[in-house]
């Protein structure tokens, strides 16, 4: 029961990507999210003045709903955003993958930051099971939970740069989606991401420099986050940039011209391309940029930036791996 789902932007800068996802017959815009493992929702359970704007998932109204009495969840985004509330079961369909027993994650309380964000009703995430926050018990991804019934145990993300739709694929990978050939490198499960070792990086025509990075692959995460060498050698070659500490990050003149950004992946040289790197207006004629330092994370983190430039495949098989293809 293979599957497949349209990812549109959230905004004209692709902040996020939502999906429809019908949660027994009820459709919410969820925001999938490879970097993090729980699936909650914007639920009637939520305080009014936080409801605003945002569809809502009714339990009551679901005649599949099971509530999991005493279970609980509390999740902290690398934004500093969260959520929280209780849990039950329910048929989750994602395009033409439907699941029964799916956790559920209805959402009691929101940080502003969701409530603001009046697109999205909630995330889907595609992480290991292994960071599910739910207690007493972790409960299962909606990729976990659907795996065996897909033709192969993996998902692609073909996310676009400003343009609809975009599409998360469950249990195939389309060869009409990507050119050329597949890259595969293995995932280090342990701090239940994506997570893989990058091979260097280049700027622009520059000469490709070898260096391992421990990075995540995050669709989850707008912008691009790698190690202060890579941001310094960036924006080295970006007239009138600089770092601004009141915008917490690298900004230049919006009529800059943006070199591209080439990510080793293995021995394959994945390219960002520069006019990708302009992420969006800062202040005045000053724009925002797309790749920025990760000091303070404790790993790189290849978010939507880097994502949409490629055809990836989130292989859940027995050993887990990620693919990269151009397209
Ligand atoms: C370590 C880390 C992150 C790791 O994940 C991270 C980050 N980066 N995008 C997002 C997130 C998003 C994506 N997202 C980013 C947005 C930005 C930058 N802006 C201006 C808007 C309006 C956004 C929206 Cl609506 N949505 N969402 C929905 C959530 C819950 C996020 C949590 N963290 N996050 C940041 C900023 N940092 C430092």
């Amino acid at each position: 029961n293979d599957g497949s789902v349209t990812a549109s932007p959230e905004d004209a800068y692709d902040s996020e990507y939502l999906c429809p996802v019908s949660i027994d017959g009820q459709t919410l815009a969820l925001d999938f999210d490879t970097g993090s493992a729980d699936l909650w929702v914007f639920s009637t359970s939520l305080p009014s003045s936080e409801q605003k704007g945002h569809t809502l998932f009714d339990p009551s109204k679901s005649t599949n709903w099971k509530a999991l009495s005493g279970y609980k969840w509390n999740i902290t985004y690398g934004d500093g955003s969260g959520a929280s509330g209780t849990v039950g079961t329910d048929v989750v369909t994602v395009g033409g993958t439907s699941v029964s027993g799916q956790a559920v994650e209805i959402a009691t309380k929101v940080s502003s930051a969701f409530v603001s964000d009046t697109a999205n009703d909630g995330l889907l995430g595609l992480a290991f099971s292994s960071i599910n926050t739910v207690t007493p018990k972790a409960q299962h991804t909606f990729f976990d939970t659907a795996k065996s019934s897909l033709s192969s145990p993996v998902f692609t993300a073909d996310l676009k740069h400003r343009q609809l739709p975009g599409t998360y694929d469950f249990g195939t990978i389309d060869s009409s989606k990507y050119t050329g050939t597949i890259t595969y490198i293995d995932v280090d499960t342990a701090n239940g991401f994506w997570e893989f070792t990058g091979s260097g990086y280049a700027v622009g025509s520059g000469s490709f420099v070898s260096s391992s990075i421990d990075a995540i692959a995050d669709t989850g995460t707008t912008l691009i986050y790698v190690p202060d060498a890579v941001v310094t050698a960036y924006y080295k070659q970006v007239s009138g940039a600089s770092y601004d500490s009141s915008q917490g990050g690298y900004t230049f003149p919006c009529s800059a011209t943006l070199p591209n950004l080439t990510l080793g992946i293995g021995s394959y040289h994945a390219v960002v391309p520069g006019q990708y790197i302009n992420y969006s207006p800062a202040s005045g004629s000053k724009c925002f940029g797309g790749v920025q330092s990760d000091s303070g994370i404790g790993f790189s983190i290849y978010g939507d930036v880097f994502l949409k430039s490629q055809f990836v495949i989130f292989d859940g098989s027995s050993t887990p791996r990620l693919g990269f293809a151009a397209k």
